[in-house]
């Protein structure tokens, strides 16, 4: 049955130590080595046509030209494809002057990947909707096209699998630790979500969290007041994104361990401070354990050093946990009614105390990057663009009165405050690329099958940067989201928190953080560009986010509350 098929696809890259699937199972921008040639692949039915014939009547494989423009002719050259699966298929970029604010503290790290999705969104041009890559070993399927990934993930079944997270679950596995939503896979996840997705999932449900996040949204104006205030101009605030970091690990923590842990004081505590260092630690070290050979982490430091962050992340956690559970103890004797996510998931009786601590530490770390980066884009644009943020303004004016803030009750009555975030998220998609395997079935696109456990990569950059269905799309045109305005768009072409049973838990939390904190800074300021007309453009590193530090200058409304 088996046959082989040409399939367009970037050459094969060198093997650079054992990368695992997983974590990162391939990102580094690399060298092409001698011979690049089209990939093979084995692929069923169909045989002997190139995929893309088969899926949009395009030509033979370009070779040469592919190799011409992805600069990758042969010796010579590098080939930065993003189209590697990441932890949600995310990949790493660091090495830039300016950092991720959950990677700054770490340093620069002696690697520079590729820039935004432009490779992806080149690859899709080049190769069509659907095209291979290969890393090492692995191989990718590229999926650059929302009909042809709605045909993939409409197969999915019960139990979908993004990728084994193989670095992850090794820590887990040495620590004896149980898994969390990330790691776990099949009747043990499903069960998981079950559980986690329950007070966080549901719109009724996120709002419960509305005071809380509304609290910390309150001592993130302070900060951004006081920030302001000691600016030479009075007005700039440097670095927007490293301050909406410590605002997204603050309000993600508030709500998971019902504690507040300093993250928006103006001297974060110790232990606090500690944990963030971890989280930076962590994911620098993945790298290095990512792209060196295994014999080396017992050479090298840095193997000791991924588990020891690790386990900092985890003692944090259990440290809060532990103390929420005392308190608990001390209600429930009382008679007290207890509420708030810890609180549930401790007395709902169905995760082991284990169980819990697995999953508030996976929960954490998927809470902070995407939600900061998000709103740091959406305030770039606004300062860049004057007439859309008047027109937010004008909307929040006619909403909310100017002697309150506005809340949780408010944000149906405000469609331009909700399509910034999705425009927001179309133009930079936090996860730019995800993945998924099928290790249930063989799965079918057009006329070819693909064997079991194929590696997918969900291209989403490329798919929300399609003219097809966003016309202009590097233009931020938060207008396009509203009804009666621009042009219907494939429902798979934008979906930023990913789809079906497996999509983002913390989607209705991120959004209501998003939307509160945004239309609390649009009250009480306009927002301008950095007067130094700095450009800024996204690089993929773990997730989406600036190349340089966003700096912005925040200018008081009269009679704001
Ligand atoms: C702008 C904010 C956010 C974006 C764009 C985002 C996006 C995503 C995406 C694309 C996925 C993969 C979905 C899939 O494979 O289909 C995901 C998974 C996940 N997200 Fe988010 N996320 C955000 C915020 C959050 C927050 C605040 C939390 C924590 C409460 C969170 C927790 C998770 C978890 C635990 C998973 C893994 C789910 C699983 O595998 O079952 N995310 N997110």
């Amino acid at each position: 049955m088996g046959t082989r098929a040409s399939l367009l696809g970037p050459p094969q890259p060198p093997r650079v130590g054992s990368a695992p699937q997983g974590l990162w199972p391939a990102w580094v921008g690399w060298k092409a080595p001698l011979g690049c040639g089209p990939v093979q692949i084995h692929l069923q039915r169909g045989a002997q046509l190139p995929l893309r014939d088969a899926l949009g009547g395009h030509g033979a494989p370009r070779q040469r030209g592919r190799h011409d423009i992805l600069g990758c002719s042969q010796g010579e050259g590098s080939c930065a494809h993003d189209s590697r699966a990441m932890p949600w298929g995310w990949q790493p970029a660091l090495g830039a002057a300016q950092s991720c604010p959950s990677l700054a503290l770490a340093g620069p790290v002696p690697f520079t990947l590729s820039r935004s999705g432009a490779s992806q969104l080149m690859s899709r041009r080049i190769y069509g909707p659907i095209w291979k890559s290969t890393f090492g070993h692995y191989e990718n399927i590229n999926i650059g096209s929302p009909v042809v990934l709605e045909q993939l993930l409409r197969q999915e079944g019960k139990y979908p699998m993004r990728s084994d997270m193989a670095l992850w679950k090794e820590h887990r596995d040495t620590r004896h630790l149980p898994y969390g939503p990330f790691t776990e896979e099949g009747e043990r996840w499903y069960r998981l979500r079950q559980v986690l997705n329950k007070r966080l999932l549901k719109p009724s449900e996120a709002v419960l969290y509305a005071d809380a996040i509304g609290e910390v949204v309150s001592d993130l104006m302070v900060r951004l007041r006081d920030e302001r205030s000691r600016s030479p101009s009075g007005v700039l605030v440097g670095d927007v994104a490293n301050l909406l970091y410590r605002f997204a690990l603050e309000g993600i923590s508030y709500i998971l361990f019902e504690t507040r842990i300093g993250c928006l004081k103006q001297q974060v505590p110790a232990e606090t401070q500690r944990f963030i260092d971890s989280i930076n630690l962590m994911f620098k070290n993945s790298i290095f354990a990512t792209v060196l050979p295994r014999w080396s982490r017992k050479v090298l430091p840095f193997w000791d050093r991924y588990l020891d962050s690790w386990d900092t992340i985890f003692a944090f956690g259990k440290t809060l946990i532990d103390r929420k559970m005392v308190e608990l103890e001390g209600q429930v004797e009382r008679g007290k009614e207890v509420s708030g996510y810890l609180s549930y998931l401790l007395a709902s009786g169905r995760l082991s105390l284990d169980e819990v601590y697995g999953s508030v530490a996976e929960l954490l770390l998927a809470g902070v990057d995407t939600t900061s980066n998000t709103l740091s884009w959406a305030l770039y644009h606004l300062s860049r663009d004057l007439g859309i943020q008047e027109t937010l303004y004008q909307e929040l004016k006619a909403v909310v009165p100017a002697n309150r803030f506005p809340g949780a009750e408010d944000i149906p009555k405000m469609p331009m405050l909700r399509a910034v975030i999705k425009e927001t998220l179309r133009v930079y998609p936090v996860v730019p690329t995800n993945a998924r395997v099928f290790y249930e079935k063989d799965i079918v696109i057009g006329d070819y099958l693909f064997p079991k456990n194929t590696l997918f990569v969900l291209a989403h950059y490329a798919m929300s940067h399609d003219e097809t269905y966003f016309p202009e799309p590097e233009r931020f045109l938060p207008q396009r989201w509203l009804r009666g305005h621009g042009s219907p768009h494939h429902p798979f072409s934008s979906i930023p928190f990913g789809y079906g049973v497996r999509a983002c838990v913390g989607r209705r939390i991120a959004e209501l953080e998003m939307h509160l904190a945004l239309a609390r800074i649009i009250q009480a300021f306009e927002v301008r560009p950095d007067p130094r007309g700095v450009e800024v453009t996204s690089v993929s590193r773990i997730v989406l986010v600036a190349d340089k530090p966003i700096n912005l200058e925040f200018i008081a409304r009269p009679g704001a509350p």
